[in-house]
C-alpha cells in the first residue's frame, strides 16, 4: 500500500489554480443535504420526541423509545468507575490542563467613571444553558467532550446538556466518564441533525438551549447553520486539517506521522506539507510510503492523502509565508530552524505548533488550548472555541444629571438629523435650561 502525494511548486504558472483546486473551498453544499436537514429540523420541531425516536432508529439503529433517550446519572458514574485507571488519570490530567489554560480567557466586567459622574461599563455574564454536540458516528471523541465542556464551566454556564449519537445504542464509557469529569449535567444519546434541532427547539425530553457548540459531520454542520438565530452557535468546524512547514532539521518520519494523524480522522480531512526544500518533500514522501502499511486506519489515511493531501515546494520564504496565509490552516505545525520567527510572520491559523516537539496530537488531547478550531480558511476571521464563546456582554450606561447635559445636547442634534423627533425630545427633556 502506498500513496503518491500531489506535488505543487509555487514557481509554476499554474500554482494559483492548483492551490485553489486543492483547497476546494466555496463549493456548493452536497446534493440534497440542505433539504434533508431542513426536513429533519422541521419534523423534530413539530413532533418532538416522536421524531427523535424515528430518526434515531433510522440513522443510529436503535429503539430510543424503548431504551430511553437520556443516559441516567447512575450510568454516567458507572462509566467513570468502569474505565481503566490509566484512562481516568489521563482524562483528569487533560481536564486539569484544559481548565488551567482556559482560565486565562476569563473576561471581566468593567466600569469607567467620567469626571461628571457618568458611569459606563460592560457586564459579562455566562449563558444559562448550553448544548454540546459530541460526534459519535465514525469515531468517539472523549477529548471533544472536554474541549467543549471545560471552557463552558470556566465561563460559569449554569447547565450543560450533551448530545451524542450512540450507534446501536451502545455507550462509550470513556465519553460518559469525560462528561462527568468535565461537569456536564445531562447526556442524551441522539445525534445528527435531529439532535441539533432538539437542542434548538426543545422536545418533551430534551430542554432547549441558548447556544450549541461542538463539531460534527455535514448533517450536524448544516443543521447548526439552519438553527442559527433561534440559538447561538460557535462555528462550523469542518473536517480536520494540518499544514506542516518543515526543513531538514526535523525527522521526516515525524512529519509523515503528523500528516497521518489528521488524515486518519476522515477521508475528507486535509494534510499538507509546505517546504522550501524538494529533498525534504521527497524524504517525507518516502516515510509516508514506508509507514502507511503499519497504520490501523491506513485506508482512510490513503484516501485522505490521495484526494486532499499535497507536498508544496515554495521557491522563497515570502512565497512560503504567503501560501501558509492563503491556506489559513486549522492546525499549523512549524518545524524549521526559524520556527519562532515564521510563527510571527504568518498571520492566519487556528493553532500554531512551534518546534518539532509540539506535535499537533498533543494539542488534540491535553496540551491545554482548545482543539475546536476554525477550519476551511475561516481562521482568517474566526478563533478557537474558548471561554468567550460561552459568555455574553451587556453594555452599562448610567448617566449623571451633569452628563445628560453634554451628551443630551449632541444626541438631540443627531436625532433631529435623522428626523427622529421622539428621540430628540427624550434627550431634550433631560436638558436643564439656563436658570434651572
Ligand atoms: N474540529 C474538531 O474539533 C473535530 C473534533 C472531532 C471530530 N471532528 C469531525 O467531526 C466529524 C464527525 O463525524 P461523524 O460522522 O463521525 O459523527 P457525527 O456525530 O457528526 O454524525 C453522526 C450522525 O450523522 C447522522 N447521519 C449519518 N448519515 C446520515 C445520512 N445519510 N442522512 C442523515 N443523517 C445522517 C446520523 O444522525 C448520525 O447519528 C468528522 O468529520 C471529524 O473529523 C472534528
Ligand atoms: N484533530 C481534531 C480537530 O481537528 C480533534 C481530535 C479529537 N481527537 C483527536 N483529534
Ligand atoms: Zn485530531
Amino acid at each position: 500500500m502506498h500513496v503518491s502525494m500531489k506535488k505543487l511548486y509555487t514557481e509554476s504558472a499554474q500554482f494559483d489554480n492548483q492551490l485553489t483546486e486543492l483547497l476546494h473551498r466555496d463549493q456548493p453544499s452536497e446534493n440534497g443535504v440542505d433539504e434533508l436537514v431542513a426536513e429533519v429540523v422541521a419534523t423534530v420541531r413539530h413532533r418532538g420526541d416522536a421524531a427523535l425516536y424515528i430518526y434515531t432508529k433510522k440513522f443510529d439503529g436503535f429503539d430510543a423509545e424503548a431504551r430511553g433517550l437520556e443516559v441516567p446519572q447512575f450510568r454516567l458514574h458507572q462509566a467513570l468507575d468502569a474505565i481503566p485507571s490509566k484512562q481516568r488519570e489521563s482524562l483528569e490530567y487533560a481536564v486539569a490542563r484544559v481548565r488551567a489554560y482556559h482560565e486565562h480567557q476569563q473576561q471581566e466586567s468593567w466600569q469607567i467613571a467620567e469626571s461628571d459622574g457618568t458611569i459606563l461599563g460592560q457586564k459579562v455574564t455566562p449563558m444559562q444553558r448550553v448544548g454540546l454536540y459530541v460526534p459519535g458516528g465514525k469515531a468517539t471523541y472523549p477529548s471533544s467532550v472536554i474541549m467543549n465542556a471545560v471552557p463552558a464551566k470556566v465561563a460559569g454556564v449554569k447547565e450543560l446538556i450533551m448530545v451524542s449519537p450512540t450507534p446501536n445504542g451502545e455507550f462509550n464509557d470513556m465519553v460518559l466518564a469525560a462528561a462527568v469529569l468535565s461537569g456536564v449535567d445531562r447526556v442524551f444519546r441522539v445525534g445528527g441533525a435531529q439532535a441539533i434541532a432538539a437542542l434548538a427547539y426543545g422536545t418533551e425530553t430534551i430542554p432547549a438551549v441558548d447556544k450549541i457548540t461542538g463539531p460534527g459531520n455535514i448533517y450536524v454542520a448544516t443543521a447548526k447553520k439552519q438553527v442559527f438565530g433561534k440559538v447561538g452557535i460557535d462555528m462550523i468546524a469542518g473536517p480536520s486539517e494540518v499544514l506542516v512547514i518543515a526543513d531538514d532539521s526535523v525527522d521526516p518520519d515525524w512529519v509523515a506521522m503528523d500528516l497521518f494523524a489528521q488524515a486518519e480522522h476522515d477521508e475528507i480531512a486535509q494534510s499538507i506539507l509546505l517546504t522550501m526544500d524538494d529533498v525534504v518533500a521527497e524524504r517525507v514522501q518516502q516515510s509516508i510510503n514506508r509507514l502507511l502499511p503499519t497504520m490501523e486506519r491506513a485506508d482512510i489515511i490513503q484516501q485522505s492523502l490521495k484526494n486532499n493531501g499535497a507536498l508544496i515546494i515554495a521557491d522563497s520564504r515570502d512565497a512560503l509565508v504567503s501560501v501558509a496565509d492563503q491556506i489559513a490552516a486549522e492546525h499549523l505545525e512549524i518545524f524549521t530552524q526559524d520556527a519562532e520567527q515564521l510563527a510571527q510572520d504568518i498571520s492566519h491559523a487556528g493553532a500554531i505548533f512551534i518546534g518539532p516537539y509540539s506535535a499537533e496530537s498533543l494539542g488534540d488531547y491535553c496540551a491545554g488550548p482548545n482543539h475546536v478550531l476554525p477550519t476551511a480558511g475561516t481562521a482568517r476571521f474566526s478563533s478557537p472555541l474558548g471561554v468567550y464563546d460561552f459568555q455574553k456582554r451587556t453594555s452599562i450606561i448610567q448617566v449623571s444629571q451633569a452628563g445628560a447635559q453634554s451628551i443630551g445636547q449632541h444626541a438631540s442634534v443627531l436625532a433631529r438629523g435623522e428626523s427622529l423627533t421622539a428621540h430628540a425630545r427624550s434627550a431634550e427633556y433631560r436638558l436643564q435650561s439656563e436658570g434651572d
